[in-house]
């Protein structure tokens, strides 16, 4: 079914809500905790994007009441010194969360620093434990992006069960936890990536498409089946007029729009969910510790 206006999968919006829900829920459970709930997110170097996510993501604490206990790092800082600020963080019981921002300077053992953090405390979910509870399909903490896609589905009432999913992208972060969190809901799924043949053909088999390549406007309406829902996850600048960058995602929106049943804009779709669920995830591991 072709759509001249398709569904908006509006995450800001959506994201406010969540974190309405979460600043309700801490000042509730404060009382008997005795302490807000905390996270520490570690920054490593200057990487321009990666500086204003974290900085986004301590605002957020600050607006629902979750105490920061980030720290940045020089480029040069070396593995043993970031496994022990993890140990130090793993033991302070003021910190509930802990996220190492991605992606890392070379010389650092990112698979290291990540299985350093106490499982129990692993709200970006990429710990080998927790995404062995996904595979299980056991409650745990789960990859914030891809939670964040399925909450959107489910908050806008899209059915997946039965449904051909098809997941662009096999990276730990979005890809692999994507299409197991789908395949949990009962789509039938395929993942392909950049070594795919007849890619095009692939993603025009699914019912629901979820681009994570990170590759400006790939996806055109060649690439898309009518009345598709579609999840672009990319989030890649540009640039734009009088020299200022602009942000798009995977998918060519102005294209793809008019034969889509719904589809998630960037900005405001799936950014905002990863941090609303990233913030959820927080206090999911505070609440574990109510006796
Ligand atoms: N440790 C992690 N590293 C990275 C993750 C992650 O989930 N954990 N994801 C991305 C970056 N990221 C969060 O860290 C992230 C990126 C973008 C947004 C967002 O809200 N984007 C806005 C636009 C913001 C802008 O103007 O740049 C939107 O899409 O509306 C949130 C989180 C890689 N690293
Ligand atoms: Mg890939």
């Amino acid at each position: 079914m072709a759509n001249d206006t398709p569904q908006i999968l509006d995450g800001k919006t959506t994201a406010r809500t969540i974190k309405a829900r979460l600043k309700a829920e801490i000042e509730s459970l404060q009382p008997q905790m005795g302490r807000p709930p905390g996270l520490a997110v570690l920054l490593v170097g200057d990487d321009p994007a990666s500086t204003i996510y974290v900085r986004n993501k301590q605002k957020a604490c600050d607006r629902i009441g979750i105490s920061s206990f980030g720290r940045t790092f020089p480029a040069s800082t070396s593995q043993s010194e970031l496994e022990e600020t993890i140990t130090a963080l793993n033991e302070d019981p003021r910190v509930d969360g802990i996220l190492v921002q991605l992606p890392l300077p070379n010389h650092l053992d990112a698979v290291a620093l990540l299985h350093r953090i106490d499982p129990q405390k692993d709200v970006d979910g990429l710990h080998a434990t927790n995404l062995g509870k996904l595979v299980r399909s056991e409650i745990g903490l789960r990859s914030c992006t891809p939670e964040g896609v399925m909450y959107l589905l489910k908050e806008y009432g899209i059915e997946i069960s039965g449904k051909n999913a098809v997941v662009v992208g096999r990276s730990i972060l979005v890809g692999k936890p994507m299409a197991l969190m789908l395949l949990e809901a009962n789509a039938t799924v395929t993942v392909a990536h950049s070594r795919s043949q007849n890619l095009s053909e692939i993603t025009r088999s699914a019912d629901i498409l979820v681009s994570a390549v990170g590759r400006p406007q790939m996806i055109t309406s060649e690439w898309v089946k009518p009345g598709a829902v579609v999840i672009d996850v990319g989030i890649n600048r540009i640039p734009g007029n009088e020299g200022k960058g602009k942000l798009v995602g995977d998918v060519d929106m102005t294209a793809v729009k008019p034969i889509c049943s719904a589809i998630t804009p960037v900005p405001g779709g799936i950014g905002p969910m990863t941090v609303a669920i990233l913030l959820q995830n927080t206090v999911w591991s505070y609440r574990q510790k109510i006796a």
